[in-house]
C-alpha cells in the first residue's frame, strides 16, 4: 500500500511565542522527531510548512507550503496539500509539536489501520485528530469543506467514517507520547 508520512508544521505557534516545529528536545527539532515517526511506515514524507520558514527546516527533506487559497487555514489545509500534490492510497499525519511522538507508535497505529476513511487516536477522552491516517479518498470531501469555509478538523470528522483508537492501545504511555505542546511551559 503507498503511504506518505505528513508533518504538519503550517501553524502560527501564536500560543507558544516562537515557531514550535523549531523547538527542540534533547537537541532535536520537532519536526526531525515527528519526521523520524513517520518515515519508516512511509514512502515518503512531506513536511507542509509556512512560506517564511522554508529555508530553514532540513534541505534534504521534501517541504511545501499550503494550497494558495488556503494558506494558514488549519491542519486541514496541510492535509489536502499533500493529498493534492502527492498522490497515495493513505497519509500517515502527525504534528510538529509532539516531542514524544516515535516510531514504534505509528508502527502500531498503522498496524490497526483497517481502510477506514480516518483512524484518529483519542486518548482517555482527548481527541488527537492530527495523529491519524487518512485515506485518499477524503481528498474531495477536505476540499469540499474547505471550499466553504469550513476549518475545524473536528467539525469535517463529523461527517466522515472516522473510527477512534485509544492511545493506551498502542503504547504504555499514551498520556507522554501524545502530550502536544502549545506554550513553552508545557515540557
Ligand atoms: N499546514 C498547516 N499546518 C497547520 C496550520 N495550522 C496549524 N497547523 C499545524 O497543526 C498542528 C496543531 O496546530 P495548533 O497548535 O492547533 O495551531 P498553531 O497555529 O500551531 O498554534 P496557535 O497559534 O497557538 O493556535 C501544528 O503542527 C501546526 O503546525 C495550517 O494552517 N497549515
Amino acid at each position: 500500500m503507498n503511504t506518505i508520512g505528513v508533518v504538519l508544521a503550517g501553524g502560527l505557534s501564536r500560543r507558544y511565542g516562537s515557531p514550535k516545529a523549531f523547538a527542540s528536545r534533547n537537541g532535536k527539532p520537532y519536526y526531525e522527531i515527528a519526521h523520524e515517526a513517520v518515515s519508516t511506515v512511509s514512502d515518503e514524507v512531506i513536511l507542509v510548512a509556512r512560506p517564511e520558514f522554508l529555508g530553514d527546516f532540513n534541505q534534504d527533506m521534501n517541504v511545501i507550503v499550503d494550497e494558495k487559497e488556503f494558506v494558514g487555514c488549519g491542519p486541514l489545509v496541510g492535509i489536502y496539500s499533500v493529498m493534492a500534490h502527492f498522490p497515495a492510497e493513505r497519509y500517515v499525519i502527525v504534528p510538529c509539536d509532539m516531542p514524544y511522538i516515535n516510531s514504534d507508535v505509528i508502527h502500531s497505529l498503522v498496524a490497526s489501520y483497517e481502510d477506514e476513511d480516518v483512524l484518529a487516536v483519542e486518548v482517555e477522552g482527548i481527541y488527537h485528530p492530527i495523529v491519524a491516517i487518512y485515506h485518499h479518498r477524503m481528498k474531495d470531501s477536505i476540499h469540499q469543506a474547505l471550499e466553504h469555509g469550513q476549518y475545524s478538523v473536528m467539525k469535517w470528522l463529523n461527517g466522515v467514517g472516522v473510527r477512534w483508537i485509544e492511545g493506551n492501545e498502542l503504547t504504555m504511555n499514551a498520556q507522554d507520547v501524545f502530550r502536544n505542546m502549545n506554550t513553552p511551559g508545557e515540557h
